[in-house]
């Protein structure tokens, strides 16, 4: 479409809205390809994943994991006389390498000639895009990437709690801590908390944890959650919230009550909501330009990031797409290729894998087994418990759990999912192998490495299931 010097009726080629991952990236490779490009971002450069998301969340993961590590390590002669937890240190560390990051997406925007502005950004009508400071800007083509926030849905007390935001940031470290919500964060930081030394419920609305995920899966984390202590209320959910007693003699600030849908009642230093995230798409001027949303709020897309306006597209969290990191990056891409580098390409959305950064962690890409017995005739399923090497050494009891689906007709693997340590990093591989239409016999002809966990999926001879409806 447009490119340098293609558009003097403009004052850019291209402005950005959002200066998270999806933003960022189509920016820098617009640029690249020679636009004029302009990015706002309102709040700090990063946005979500770098600044309050996946960076902070996985350093304190890290830090969570040293738990049972110091735990365990006397059993392979180390001699440790009393760790102890400083959360302020962690805080620190954490905002020192949040700052690095920052700087250096900074850094990447300017030399790519990207103009970045600090301001809350929104249109004014399909090529104009309107500041903070009240200076307006015409674009040939606009990106809109705005991201998410935390949904919120109302229930008394409600502004007792905190969300993943404000978490990484807490003065005090919660020694009882709730968690409304099952997903993703919930599991996350369920898992950090309690191994950093929090007393942790978590309050499930649906009958599992993680909807959406292998039944297997979820069936595992619950149980080595309530395994390690975490409680997991299933079927119920917060009701309200009331300030509760001043702790410390006056000195810690007052608890908080938390009254349950099915009368439980929990006291609790910290509530942190967790219910899901809203499209940023409040108040960004939409209707003027006359870009569609659904009924979530989310940006209506086609398969090249296009709105219902032709000159403005919308990558990441705003629209209607995954929820991830990586492919708000692609979208980014795709959508700077496409549009400004006469490289026209569209992102796959299949085969997406994930992880949630439990400990273990889960590892999934491809079909549950739930998807597959739906979509083919003949499913085969393959499991496998593996005990670490390692818990030879230290009796610790958990288990992990490597699961193949496989279409019984054609022998394609049509979903992995993994509890297990690690399992994060293993996926990542796998996906290469369903994305590359893998088989059984070529997984079976695969020479292991050993001693892994990943070398069980290999050796899984038989299904432990076959569902056969031809
Ligand atoms: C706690 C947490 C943990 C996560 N962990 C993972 C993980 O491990 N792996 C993973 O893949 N994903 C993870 N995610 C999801 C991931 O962070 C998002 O999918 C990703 O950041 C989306 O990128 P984006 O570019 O769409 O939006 P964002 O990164 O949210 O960026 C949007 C930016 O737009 C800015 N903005 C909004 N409105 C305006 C405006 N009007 N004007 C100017 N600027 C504006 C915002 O300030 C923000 O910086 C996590 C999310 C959370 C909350
Ligand atoms: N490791 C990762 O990749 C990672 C980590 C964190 C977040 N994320 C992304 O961020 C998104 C947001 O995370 P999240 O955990 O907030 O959302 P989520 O969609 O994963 O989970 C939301 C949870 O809230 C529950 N819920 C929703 N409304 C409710 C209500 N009114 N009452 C009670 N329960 C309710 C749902 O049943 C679900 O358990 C995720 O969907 C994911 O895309 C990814």
């Amino acid at each position: 479409m447009s490119k340098e010097g293609e558009s003097p009726e403009f004052d850019v080629d291209l402005f950005v809205i959002g200066g998270g991952s999806g933003g960022i990236r189509a920016a820098r490779v617009a640029a690249g390809h020679g636009a004029r490009v302009m990015l706002a971002e309102e709040s700090r450069l990063g946005g979500t994943c770098v600044i309050r998301g996946c960076v902070p969340k996985k350093l304190f993961v890290y830090a969570s994991r040293f738990a049972d590590a110091l735990d365990e390590a006397a059993n392979f002669g180390w001699k440790i006389s009393l760790p102890r937890f400083d959360w302020p240190s962690l805080v620190a560390a954490k905002d020192r390498e949040i700052a690095r990051l920052e700087g250096l997406y900074a850094q990447g925007q300017s030399e790519a000639g990207v103009e970045v502005v600090h301001s809350r950004a929104m249109l004014e009508d399909a090529h104009t895009v309107r500041l903070a400071d009240g200076r307006s800007l015409r674009a040939d083509i606009i990106l809109i990437a705005t991201g998410a926030k935390p949904e919120l849905p109302p229930f008394e007390g409600i502004e007792l709690g905190i969300t993943s935001d404000a978490a990484f940031d807490l003065k005090e470290f919660p020694r009882r801590l709730v968690i409304g919500g099952a997903g993703y964060i919930a599991m996350e930081f369920a898992g950090l908390f309690d191994a950093l030394g929090s007393d942790v419920t978590v309050v499930c609305r649906g009958s599992n944890v993680l909807r959406g995920f292998d039944e297997d899966m979820r069936q595992a984390i619950t149980a080595s959650y309530t395994n390690r202590g975490i409680k997991v209320l299933l079927g119920d959910s917060i009701k309200r919230l009331a300030s509760g007693k001043v702790g410390g003699g006056g000195q810690r600030p007052a608890a908080i009550d938390v009254v349950t849908e099915q009368g439980a009642r929990l006291t609790a230093d910290q509530v942190l909501l967790a219910f899901g995230r809203t499209p940023n798409t409040i108040g960004l001027g939409l209707e003027r330009a006359g870009v569609k949303t659904d009924e979530k709020g989310a940006i209506i897309v086609d398969a090249s990031s296009r709105t219902s306006v032709p000159n403005i597209f919308a990558v990441g969290d705003v629209s209607n797409q995954f929820k991830l990191t990586p492919v708000a990056i692609r979208e980014g891409h795709a959508f700077a290729d496409s549009v400004f580098g006469d490289k026209p390409w569209r992102v796959d959305y299949a085969n997406v894998p994930t992880s949630v950064f439990s400990s273990p962690e889960i590892g999934t890409v491809g079909l549950t087994e739930l998807e597959a017995r739906a979509g083919y005739a003949v499913v085969d399923v393959y499991k496998a418990r593996v005990r670490p090497l390692a818990a030879g050494v230290t009796g610790n009891c958990e288990t992990a759990l490597l699961k193949l689906v496989v279409d019984g007709e054609s022998d394609r693997i049509l979903g992995t999912h993994l509890f297990a340590e690690d399992a994060s990093e293993m996926i990542q591989a796998l996906s290469i192998a369903l994305a590359s239409g893998a088989t059984r016999a070529g997984f079976m002809s695969t020479m292991a490495v050993h001693p892994t966990f990943s070398e069980e999926l290999l050796a899984m001879q038989t299904p432990t299931i076959r569902y056969d409806r031809r």
